[in-house]
């Protein structure tokens, strides 16, 4: 069995006195890409924010290498090598692209540098010197992934990054998937689009009414017309 570099056990979270999430048990192996798919509401958001200490466990175990990090500050869980990116992109839009990349390096233990990025990321090479608010929103959302990955994460939280984007940029966002999963970077990415997932993932997670009811190799979930029914289309 390859090696898990996190282990979410009988997680439970919810907003005030709404529970949304009622024990979820998911993992993510080492190096792989999994996609947490599930209808709107299902829990993606809630899940991912509960993982990250964003909103606070109300139960259960979050592992991520090696050790348990359920009830952690969220700048604590980062810091450890968890990266997060958010449906809003987050960045400095007074910013330039290579400005953004510069704040995002956490001191000490960087091996990526903005020109290596700028490898993995060519596009945002074409822009280094715009200013963030002149960039498209996929284009922001690219930068906000780039910009996680100056703080060297060994798994990355990724959430809807293919929503309401056009799909020139969704191949783009597929590619920068990719190029992380050949970093050896884990990346857990909550997506409604079988296209994407199956663009991206190794394995899919499905999760209705704030659990996973089924796991399984994207490709097996593309030909099941009944699951994909039950959890995936309206
Ligand atoms: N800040 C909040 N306060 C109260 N309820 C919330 C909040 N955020 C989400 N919820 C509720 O939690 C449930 C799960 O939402 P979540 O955003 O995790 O779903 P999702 O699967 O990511 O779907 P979407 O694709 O719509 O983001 C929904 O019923 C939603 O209304």
């Amino acid at each position: 069995m390859a090696e898990r570099v996190l282990e979410v056990t009988g997680l439970r979270a919810g907003y005030g006195p709404a529970e949304v999430l009622f024990g979820v048990d998911l993992h993510l192996a080492r190096g792989e890409v999994a996609a947490l798919m599930g209808r709107n509401g299902a829990g993606k958001s809630t899940t991912l924010k509960a993982i990250m200490g964003l909103l606070p466990p109300r139960a259960g175990s979050v592992r991520f290498a090696g050790r348990e990090i359920a009830g952690l500050p969220p700048y604590r869980i980062a810091r450890l090598g968890l990266g997060y990116v958010p449906e809003d992109r987050r960045i400095f839009t007074d910013l330039t692209v290579a400005e953004n990349l510069a704040v995002g390096r956490r001191p000490g233990r960087s091996s990526w540098t903005p020109e290596r990025l700028f490898e993995v990321f060519p596009n945002l090479a074409e822009m280094r010197h715009r200013r963030a608010a002149a960039m498209s929103g996929g284009e922001q959302q690219m930068l906000t992934i780039a910009r996680t990955l100056m703080g060297n994460p060994e798994a990355v939280l990724l959430d809807e990054p293919s929503e309401g984007l056009a799909p020139v940029i969704v191949e783009q966002m597929a590619e920068a998937v990719l190029r992380m999963k050949a970093e050896g970077i884990a990346v857990l990415v909550s997506e409604q689009s079988l296209d994407f997932a199956a663009a991206v993932a190794d394995r899919a997670l499905v999760l209705e009414k704030g659990a996973v009811r089924w796991e399984g190799d994207v490709a097996t979930l593309e030909a099941d017309e009944g699951v994909r029914r039950a959890y995936l289309t309206l």
